[in-house]
């Protein structure tokens, strides 16, 4: 970029000048279809940009956070994004199981989820990325870059070239990157990430991003009711009678109480 202004991010599509064979500066950043980022009290982090789908990657091991889920499922709805939950590691039975009891709640909510082992067979993924720009996103160790690189093999050594192995020899992605998929499907691989803020918006829309809070909102005896133990609370109510998970609404409370520590 020209300037102090690093705010291009990948997805993009930008205007540049050349001044060498294989550099440019960006003059211009086009305007964006949609913007996929996390927000802390210090930071915005862009991830990428004209992103239509979300894949949301985990697997039962390493052991993974469902708040993290729950926060980029709000994020990528907050941004007309569409998402996609991907169980990977479906090789590893047993506690594969019990990770997918817990993505019954997403299902009967239509989250679109799907099953799968990048190790074994990544194809029932691809009719899923056809006509999309698809972020793939999750926690570290998930299988984001194996199921890449099973779509698409040419990315396989491009991005050996950039990861830094660890001390391990297990290689993790430092940088996101889009690939393309043919010329009307991309894929942006980016790297694992241990929290995600959503600083940026209000209290309303978290609520509304919880989609089994909606029938209730608007029905608390208080009108800016935050839903944590104010009287006659319909969200409270409903976590009572069994119509909201606890897990959820702790998940919930905890993106509202963090709204508060905002400077
Ligand atoms: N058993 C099993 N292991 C898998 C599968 N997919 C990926 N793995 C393994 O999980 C580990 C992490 O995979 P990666 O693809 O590097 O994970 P990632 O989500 O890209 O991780 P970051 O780059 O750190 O964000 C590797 O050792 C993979 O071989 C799978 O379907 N089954
Ligand atoms: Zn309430």
């Amino acid at each position: 970029m020209r300037g102090k202004k690093h705010d291009a991010t990948c997805g993009d599509q930008v205007e540049f000048f050349p001044v060498a064979i294989d550099q440019g500066v960006i003059e211009t950043i086009l305007p964006r279809t949609t913007l996929f980022y996390r927000c802390n009290s210090f930071r915005e982090k862009l991830i990428a940009a004209n992103v239509t789908q979300l894949v949301y990657v985990l697997a039962a091991e390493p052991s993974f956070n469902l708040e993290l889920l729950d926060r980029c499922l709000i994020a990528a709805q907050y941004q007309k994004i569409r998402p996609l939950i991907v169980l990977n590691k479906t090789d590893l039975d047993k506690s594969t199981q019990k990770a997918a009891q817990y993505l019954q709640l997403y299902q009967k909510l239509d989250y679109p989820v799907l099953a799968i082992s990048a190790k074994k067979n990544a194809q029932p993924l691809i009719p899923y990325l056809l006509n999309h720009t698809s972020l793939f996103a999750g926690q570290s160790g998930m299988g984001k870059s194996t199921l890449l690189n099973e779509i698409i093999p040419k990315a396989r050594q491009s991005t050996a070239e950039i990861s830094t192995a660890l001390d391990s020899g297990r290689h993790t992605t430092t940088h996101t990157r889009l690939f393309h998929l043919n010329e009307v499907s991309h894929i942006i691989d980016s790297p694992g990430f241990q929290e995600f803020g959503l600083q940026q918006m209000d209290l309303a829309a978290l609520a509304w991003g919880f989609i089994e809070f909606r029938t209730f909102l608007g029905k608390c005896q208080f009108r800016n009711c935050r839903h944590f133990n104010e009287p006659r609370c319909a969200l409270q109510e409903a976590m009572r009678n069994g119509s909201i998970e606890s897990r959820r609404m702790a998940s919930y409370q905890r993106l509202a109480e963090s709204l508060d520590s905002r400077a």
